[in-house]
């Protein structure tokens, strides 16, 4: 028997992330292939961006995916977000050449309190929520805020992107192949200050550290080029990440949903003290999911470098959350 239709729903989805996003999500990689989808999409209530949209709706119709079981546009979160399963929060300003991501507060950080209220008033009770829109960790830390009646636990920020540079970069490095790389791990904000932790790592059961074998290259060439990833992305192409963003919040939703089989991926997620974390901070941690939940994997140990990075980037995260008190 096929299996009911679940509802997803995707603000800016007629922006460059969106655009890359939604084939994948109706042709069944985020959810399965026996997961029939309804997608409610969200845009701006601008003729422009309305028509975009319409747009990329009729490109969907055309592909005739038989996973996709009804499409609806919104220009209001109150009717975008009713009774939705998912929701991938996208939509939002992207950041320029030349500007940090912690810049976008001033200009996105509303539009989350916004759609956290309607998340509350009229998704599902178990609704699974992504924050892509930057800063990210901050912006889904104001949506879980303004979301009382829901989980927390429910409200998660995308790291999963970094997660995969970082993987990318040590398989370069270590000249192996990135799906056999086991155990690594961002910690903190999707920030330059993120800490990307492959201490643990192993390749085929070697382990990573041992391989590489060089702090120096760890803090002073991985670390600095990992950070700035998103920034080399935006000088290179003239606009930030788009279809590598898409990707990640494919995986990080795929893997919150359909598990990970032991793996461990990196969520931002609240915090609910572990490592030292103050409750509630969205972080960056290493988990594994298993039936529709994240698990944090417990008891690593924190060396003094590692402790001071961590430290870094929380700071920088408690920044932002008192920065934006009167939005929460
Ligand atoms: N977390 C990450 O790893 C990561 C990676 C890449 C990009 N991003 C962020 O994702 C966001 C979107 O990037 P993009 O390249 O798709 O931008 P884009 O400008 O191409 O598209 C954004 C879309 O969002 C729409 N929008 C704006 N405000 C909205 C609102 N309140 N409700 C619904 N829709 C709204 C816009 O009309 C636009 O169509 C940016 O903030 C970007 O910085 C995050
Ligand atoms: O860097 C950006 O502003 C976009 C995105 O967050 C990225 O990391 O590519």
């Amino acid at each position: 028997m096929s299996k009911k239709p679940v509802r997803v729903a995707v603000t800016g989805a007629a922006g460059q992330i969106g655009y890359a996003l939604l084939f994948r999500i109706a042709s069944g990689e985020m959810l399965g292939k026996d997961q029939p989808v309804i997608l409610q999409l969200l845009e701006v209530p601008v003729e422009k961006a309305q028509q975009a949209l319409k747009g990329v709706m009729m490109e969907l119709e055309d592909c005739a995916f038989p996973l996709l079981a009804g499409m609806e546009a919104h220009s209001d979160p109150m009717t975008a977000f009713k009774d939705t399963d998912y929701a991938l929060l996208v939509g939002s300003r992207p950041r320029g050449p030349g500007m940090e991501r912690a810049e976008l507060l001033a200009i996105n950080g509303a539009i989350f309190t916004a759609q956290g209220q309607a998340l509350n008033a009229v998704a599902s009770r178990d609704v699974k929520v992504l924050v892509v829109g930057n800063p990210a960790n901050t912006n889904a830390y104001i949506a879980m805020k303004s979301a009382p009646d829901l989980k927390p636990g429910n409200f998660t920020a995308m790291l999963r992107l970094d997660h995969n540079r970082a993987a990318s970069q040590i398989a370069a490095k270590t000249g192996k192949a990135v799906a056999d790389i086991e155990q690594l791990c961002v910690w903190g904000n999707h920030s330059p200050t993120m800490y990307a932790d492959y201490r643990f790592a192993t390749i085929n059961g070697e382990s990573v550290k041992d391989m590489i074998n060089d702090q120096d290259w760890n803090a002073n060439v991985f670390l600095p080029t990992f950070g700035k990833r998103g920034a080399a992305i935006i000088e290179a192409r003239g606009l930030s990440s788009a279809a590598s963003a898409a990707n990640a919040a494919i995986d990080h939703m795929r893997d919150w949903a359909l598990g990970t089989n032991g793996k461990w991926v990196t969520m931002g997620i609240p915090s609910q003290g572990w490592y030292g974390i103050p409750k509630d901070v969205m972080f960056g941690f290493p988990v594994t999911c298993e039936n529709g939940e994240y698990k944090v994997v417990e008891g690593l140990e924190i060396d003094e470098f590692s402790q001071a990075c961590i430290a870094k980037t929380l700071k920088e995260l408690t920044d932002e959350q008192a920065g934006v008190a009167h939005l929460v």
